[in-house]
């Protein structure tokens, strides 16, 4: 009784933090030069990029449907996909997070950040012309079918009938479960919630902070982060039902080193559900 009391408390208190989550700073901190430099090879974004385009298109894909988990107020993680899966669903914790996305999908304007340089780095990877960013844009407000509230704690993170009944065929998450859990038993917790809404053999890519104890959301936002090294994402992914395919790790150089967080790393995860 008293662990389970710790454990809602300890969720309880990260959900209150979130309150003062601001998008537009977040963005500003996180998807701007230089840590969204798309003329450095080793910037951030064009790594997570990249991961993400092999990961999608090495030919071992199948299905309908990607649900990406914790969205955020970014698009760039759904890019590749779109491409590979006829329906996407995004979600998140967060209204104001939900009203970013619809914002671009909608294509209504005032968007807090221009997609365009994202778009045109995934169709140069794809090998295409960098002026089809606009036929990737269309796609992805094509193959986009929703935004939905999530709660990765809850044992049932999405609403009942939000998913068929075989599940998702293939789940991408970034920077969310790290960010939102009190502890490392929770992250592994809230992995094996996601992981039920994927069919069995259906893949997760998982992108997260290694090394990040905070992060700012904002003027004055402070968020804690549980701090995770690989071997507890190996050992994570494995008690919470999935065979890892890939990890792949960005250590960040100095200069990427902003002061918005104090992550020593980014992991990259292809794995399949057992
Ligand atoms: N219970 C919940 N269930 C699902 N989602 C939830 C829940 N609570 C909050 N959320 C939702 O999850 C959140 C996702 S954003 C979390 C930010 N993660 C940390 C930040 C990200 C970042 C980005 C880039 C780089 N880099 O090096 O380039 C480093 C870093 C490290 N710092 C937010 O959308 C919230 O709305």
């Amino acid at each position: 009784m008293m662990e389970e009391k710790g454990r809602e408390n300890g969720v309880a208190a990260m959900k209150a933090c979130y309150r003062r989550f601001d998008p537009a700073a977040y963005l500003q901190y996180n998807y701007t030069p230089p840590r969204a430099d798309f003329t450095r090879k080793d910037s951030i974004v064009p790594w997570k990029l990249a991961c993400l385009h092999r990961a999608f298109t090495e030919g071992d894909m199948s299905g309908e449907l990607l649900v990406d988990i914790g969205s955020g107020p970014t698009l760039y993680q759904v890019m590749s996909g779109c491409e590979v899966f006829s329906k996407v669903l995004l979600t998140d914790f967060l209204e104001v997070n939900r009203q970013e996305l619809r914002r671009w999908l909608q294509d209504e304007g005032q968007c807090s950040l221009d997609w365009t340089p994202y778009l045109q780095h995934v169709c140069k990877l794809e090998g295409r012309r960098p002026s089809a960013w606009t036929e990737k844009a269309a796609k992805l407000r094509q193959v986009v079918a929703d935004i939905l509230p999530i709660d990765v704690h809850c044992s049932q993170p999405l609403a009942p009938d939000a998913l068929p009944s075989a599940g998702a065929d293939c789940l991408v998450s970034c920077f969310c479960l790290e960010s939102v859990s009190p502890d490392l038993a929770a992250f592994t917790r809230a992995l094996g919630h996601i992981g039920k809404l994927l069919r069995p053999g259906g893949h997760l890519m998982l992108i997260g902070a290694l090394g990040e104890s905070y992060y700012l959301a904002g003027p004055g936002v402070k968020i804690p982060v549980v701090p995770l090294n690989e071997a507890q994402v190996c050992t994570s992914l494995k008690e919470s039902g999935y065979t890892l395919i890939r990890l792949e790790v960005y250590t960040l150089t100095q200069d990427m080193r902003v002061g918005v967080d104090d992550v020593t790393g980014v992991f990259f995860v292809k794995a399949k559900k057992d």
